[in-house]
């Protein structure tokens, strides 16, 4: 794992988005399209709103959440709602998005589906993750009912997923389809996280779910 402390949290959100913009350009410079994964939940909200004004070529790119929360756009809960107000704004509107939430009462109706388009952009070129101080990441969540089925190597790409700690079921990438990103970065803020994130790095993922990816990725971090 590769740890980067910044000055404050102004600093991180602005560094980090210039690092995203900057393998997003580094993809796009080899390929037709590349492709970007971002978590939800209330931390990111300042990177995407700095990533929406990079002039990028949007148009190639193809966006998706980490995991949904089984809730409808109008939900205040949705992180769909949230990446269409803060980073499907201005430059990065021209992106296609990946859905990862459809019209039906429970996750597994949709599942196959919404996994086909997953699949067909994997791996992701950049994937930016979120952390909970209950050391979970994307919706792979501590004591979840597919936990083992998500950190499995062989996993699907889309695992429908509930947890004491979650109040809606959940969708998530698995950690096999999250590990397969080229650049992977995980966000994260204040002392209880950093407090967290030291406690997952000797934990199983059975326990820190969040351990799963930590090998493999940079950990942006700011009090
Ligand atoms: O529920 C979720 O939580 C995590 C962490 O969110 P935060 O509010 O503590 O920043 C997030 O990464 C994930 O995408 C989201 O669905």
């Amino acid at each position: 794992m590769k740890f980067v402390e910044y000055s404050d949290r102004d600093a991180l959100m602005l560094g980090l988005a210039d690092k995203i913009a900057g393998e997003l350009r580094m993809a796009l410079a080899s390929k037709d399209r590349a492709s970007l994964s971002v978590p939800g939940g209330t931390t990111p909200g300042p990177v995407f709103d700095s990533l929406s004004a990079v002039s990028l070529d949007w148009a190639r790119m193809d966006v998706l959440l980490n995991d949904e929360r089984w809730v409808p756009e109008t939900s205040e809960r949705s992180n769909t709602a949230l990446l269409k107000r803060r980073l499907f704004v201005d430059k990065a509107a021209a992106a296609v998005m990946i859905p990862l939430y459809g019209d039906a009462p429970r996750p597994e109706e949709k599942l196959a589906d919404l996994a086909q388009a997953v699949d067909a952009i994997l791996p992701l070129d950049v994937l930016l993750l979120g952390m909970g101080a209950d050391m979970h990441t994307a919706s792979i969540f501590p004591g979840a009912d597919l936990l083992s089925e998500a950190l499995a190597e062989d996993a699907p790409t889309l695992l429908p997923m509930r947890a004491p700690g979650a109040p809606e079921p959940r969708i998530t990438l698995s950690a096999r389809a999250l590990k397969s990103a080229i650049n992977i970065h995980i966000l994260i803020t204040g002392a209880e996280k950093r407090a967290a994130l030291e406690r997952a790095r000797g934990l199983d993922p059975m326990e820190a779910p969040v351990a799963a990816i930590l090998p493999h990725a940079t950990v942006h971090w700011a009090a």
